[in-house]
């Protein structure tokens, strides 16, 4: 193994962000363990994050899913490993620690960028539906409209993404709340397409009936009110 490429003052260091409930850790951790031995040089250090209570260093770094890897060159954002299976994500970041100029990899689902048949809009090239993209708002429709409550998600609730994913997840379980849900880390278009139709933010998304509930918040705070049953009830 070479270590990092000149120039030799410059400072490297690689940032974990992890969830210690999510499935791939206690493997990448081990891996993250051993890149020091891998890759030996001094100007690079090693530093776990905990995605979920670091909340102000995850939003620096732009940190939208576990794990996450951030490498930094002198303290700027120089490459990023995102998601997805271990082995591929273990050789990038042997590849990056040896100095192969890192970029932004991610081996979760492939992002589609495809027009959807029929519509007159579709998916541009970054990811956002255009507003007469009539084929993607009747496909979010129906998905929202295909349970009495939908759940927009980052991961799926046997292995979620995220951990206000996850929380939902058991929060709807916990509360004996059946729900279909989606992952749209599987669809670019689908998590454009659901901020923009739905005017929301962010994800989780819950429906009940095919109306937008909110987030996580929101919807914890029905639950704890009382008022979320009786709307799934309604439904
Ligand atoms: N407090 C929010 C938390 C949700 C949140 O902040 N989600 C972020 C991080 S997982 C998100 O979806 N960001 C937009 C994106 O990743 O597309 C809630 O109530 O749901």
């Amino acid at each position: 193994m070479s270590g990092l490429i000149s120039p030799p003052n410059t400072q490297y260091t690689l940032l974990y962000f992890f969830a210690s409930w999510h499935a791939s850790h206690s493997q990448l951790s081990a891996v993250f363990k051993s890149l020091p031995a891998l890759v030996p040089n001094k100007n690079c250090t090693f530093r776990t994050v905990e995605a979920e209570t670091n909340t102000e260093e995850s939003e620096k770094y732009g940190v939208k899913v576990v794990p996450t890897f951030v490498f930094l060159r002198d303290a700027e954002i120089w490459g990023k490993v995102e998601e997805g299976d271990p082995a591929k994500i273990s050789r990038s970041l042997v590849s990056m620690c040896s100095g192969v100029q890192p970029q932004v990899q991610s081996f979760g689902n492939p992002t589609k960028h495809t027009k959807n048949e029929g519509t007159t809009g579709g998916v541009k090239d970054d990811g956002v539906v255009e507003k007469e993209g009539e084929g993607m708002v009747k496909r979010l429709n129906s998905m929202v409209r295909s349970a009495p409550c939908f759940v927009f998600l980052k991961g799926t609730p046997s292995s979620p993404k995220c951990g206000f994913s996850r929380q939902v997840c058991e929060l709807l379980s916990n509360n004996k709340v059946p729900f279909v849900s989606f992952d749209i880390l599987e669809d670019e278009g689908v998590r454009g397409g659901a901020k923009e139709v739905f005017e929301w933010p962010t994800f989780p998304m819950i429906y009940v009936g095919g109306e937008l509930v909110g987030g996580l918040d929101v919807v914890r705070d029905m639950i704890e009110e009382g008022e979320f049953q009786d709307i799934v009830d309604e439904s």
